[in-house]
Order: structure tokens, then sequence, then C-alpha cells
């Protein structure tokens, strides 16, 4: 009966696992995982500080939340195994009317951050590319 069970329970894993595809984590694992993406998101920040073209938008904001929720979001994008507890894209911008500028500012400065953490560029765009995506949900809301 044990035994019979056992087999069964092994079975339903085995089924279970060959109909999930494996999730692709190559760019997570490839940014650092979490240390490495929590350095370049700060890395980032930092430079969001120093730009006049944008650092307007984060006066009144918690920025060591903002980092966090960030780290999450980039994490999750890149395929890692995080969750992201934040807002929606588009209510975490709605009414800061962003225009593509904006958008390239940012991206300007989390490329700098990566160029100083020694991210290849192939492994920068993979990211880019990703992120580029998901700029009908932040701009212009
Ligand atoms: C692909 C690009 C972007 C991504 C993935 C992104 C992601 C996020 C995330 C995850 C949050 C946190 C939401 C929450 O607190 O629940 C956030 C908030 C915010 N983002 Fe973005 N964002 C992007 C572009 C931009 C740009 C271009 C700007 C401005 C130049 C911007 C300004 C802000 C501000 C000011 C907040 C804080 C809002 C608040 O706390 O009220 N974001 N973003």
């Amino acid at each position: 009966m044990l035994r019979s069970l056992c087999v069964t329970l092994l079975a339903l894993v085995v089924i279970g696992c060959a109909q999930q595809p494996a999730k692709d984590d190559s760019l997570y694992r490839d940014l650092g995982e979490k240390p490495g993406i929590t350095r370049i998101v700060e890395g980032m920040l930092i430079n969001v500080a120093r730009d006049e073209r944008i650092v307007h938008f984060f006066a009144k904001v918690d920025i060591a939340g903002l980092r966090d929720k960030l780290v999450d979001k980039f994490c999750v994008i890149a395929g890692g195994p995080c969750v992201y507890t934040g807002d929606s894209l588009e209510e975490s911008h709605k009414g800061q009317n962003l225009s593509p500028s904006h958008f390239n500012a940012l991206v300007e400065n989390l490329q700098a951050s990566m160029d100083s953490q020694g991210v290849p560029t192939p492994v920068q765009n993979r990211l880019l590319a990703r992120l580029a995506a998901l700029r009908g949900q932040i701009i212009e809301k």
C-alpha cells in the first residue's frame, strides 16, 4: 500500500516536472543574481540623483523603498526567483506624465551603472530589450 502510494507520488512529480518548461534564468545569473542586480540598481539611482533631466521626479520618493522594489522588479524581468510586491508599472507612473526623453534618460543612467559594474554589453542589451518592451506601461500615463 505504502509502496504503491510512493510510486504514484513519484510518478506525479515526474509528470509535473516534465510538463513545466524550465524557466530561463540565464539573464538573472548573467547579471550577478540578486547581489549584482542590487549593485546595478543602486548605481542607477546614484546616477539619477545627479541627473538634472529627471531627478525632480524622485524628490519626494522613499529611495530605499524604491531601491527594494526596483531590485525585485528587475530580478523578475531577468527571470530570477523573486517576488515583486509593488504596484503595477502603469499605476506607479500614473500622473507623472513621463516622456520618451525621460525614459531614455533613466536608461542612460542604468547603462552607465552597468558599465561601471563591468556588465558585458550583450548582457546589458538583453536587459535593455526587456525594459524597452515595458515602455508603453510607463510613459505618458
Ligand atoms: C523600464 C523602466 C522603468 C521601470 C522598470 C520602473 C519601475 C518602477 C517600479 C518597480 C517602481 C516602484 C513601484 C512601487 O513602489 O510599488 C517605480 C516607481 C517610480 N518610478 Fe519607475 N520605472 C521605470 C521608469 C521610470 C522613469 C523613466 C522614471 C522617471 C524619469 C520613473 C520614475 C519613478 C518614480 C518617481 C517612482 C516612485 C513613484 C512613487 O513612489 O510615487 N520610472 N518604477
